[in-house]
């Protein structure tokens, strides 16, 4: 059975921490793919929801020191009740205050997965990659490389995502070349993404060897093939009507549209 056929048949439930512009784009498409979103800040519950969750889905795209400590005691939570935890640290490299806060978390919660803008990634391992507020700007490196080496030290999977997706374990890596630039002129386009991932986890068998990498890959062609699905149906009627049909793409790409549609490579 497919990833995709998991979540379908097991709604699971994600907590995401996320931001203000997001919230309810992220909702909806969680909701739309069959996922169970519940967003949750208070430091009175986030260790309880956190615990109770299948997948826990971190963001600082709108972060302050109150929304940073319900992430590191939610992140904490999910660790010790071994429930999976994805890292989106949004903006990372555009401040200080956002590259100490990312890092930060990630020394103090064990991240299952890290996805980001390659600018974002880089700039959580002490690399330099220009940023322009949360988008990904111009830099020397090599994507690929920044990935696994991102992977080796926060000893996690690592998806970095742009014209082209890699995904790897610092092992094993993947990229996914479904997707459609239209997608970074809708804003929560990376955000959910973080969420859709966390909800392809959250039915990975942990204890399979690779079971959650290849839930990771399977989430990004995915979500490329509902971006470039959407895309065709609204070509020429700009980007508000995507956003739309791209929600109605996620309740309707099929698991065996993923396996027709996907471009995964192994390099
Ligand atoms: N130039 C591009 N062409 C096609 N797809 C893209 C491009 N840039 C980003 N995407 C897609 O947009 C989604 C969000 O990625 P990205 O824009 O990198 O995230 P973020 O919003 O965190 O910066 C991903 O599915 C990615 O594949
Ligand atoms: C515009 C903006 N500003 C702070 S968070 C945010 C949303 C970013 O979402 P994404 O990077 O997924 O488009």
């Amino acid at each position: 059975m497919s990833f995709l056929a998991k979540v379908q048949a097991q709604n699971p439930l994600v907590h995401n921490i996320t931001n203000m512009v997001v919230t309810n784009f992220t909702a909806n498409g969680l909701l739309a793919l069959g996922a169970s979103p519940f967003m949750a800040y208070a430091h009175e519950e986030v260790t309880d929801v956190a615990a109770m969750a299948s997948a826990v889905v971190l963001n600082i795209g709108t972060l302050d020191p109150y929304t940073v400590e319900a992430i590191l005691q939610a992140g904490r939570s999910a660790n010790q009740a071994g429930v999976p935890v994805v890292f989106d640290p949004v903006g990372a490299g555009a401040t200080p205050y956002r590259t100490e806060s990312a890092i930060q978390i990630t020394e103090h919660v064990q991240i299952d997965v890290l996805r980001g803008n390659v600018a974002e990634v880089a700039n959580v391992i002490g690399e330099q990659w220009h940023i322009k507020g949360v988008d990904a700007g111009a830099g020397e490196g090599n994507m690929v490389e920044i990935a696994k080496q991102a992977a080796r030290q926060l000893k996690c999977i690592v998806a970095i995502t742009g014209e082209k997706d890699v995904v790897t374990d610092g092992n094993t890596t993947y990229t996914i070349a479904n997707s459609h630039s239209i997608l970074t002129r809708v804003t929560g386009g990376g955000c959910l993404l973080s969420a859709v991932v966390g909800a392809f986890i959250a039915v990975a068998d942990p204890i399979e060897s690779q079971e959650r990498l290849n839930a990771v890959v399977e989430a990004l062609a995915f979500y490329g093939i509902a971006a470039e699905i959407a895309y065709q149906q609204t070509a020429g009627q700009g980007t508000g009507s995507f956003q739309i049909e791209f929600i109605n793409q996620l309740s309707l790409v099929t698991p065996d549209i993923v396996s027709t549609h996907s471009k995964i490579a192994k390099v």
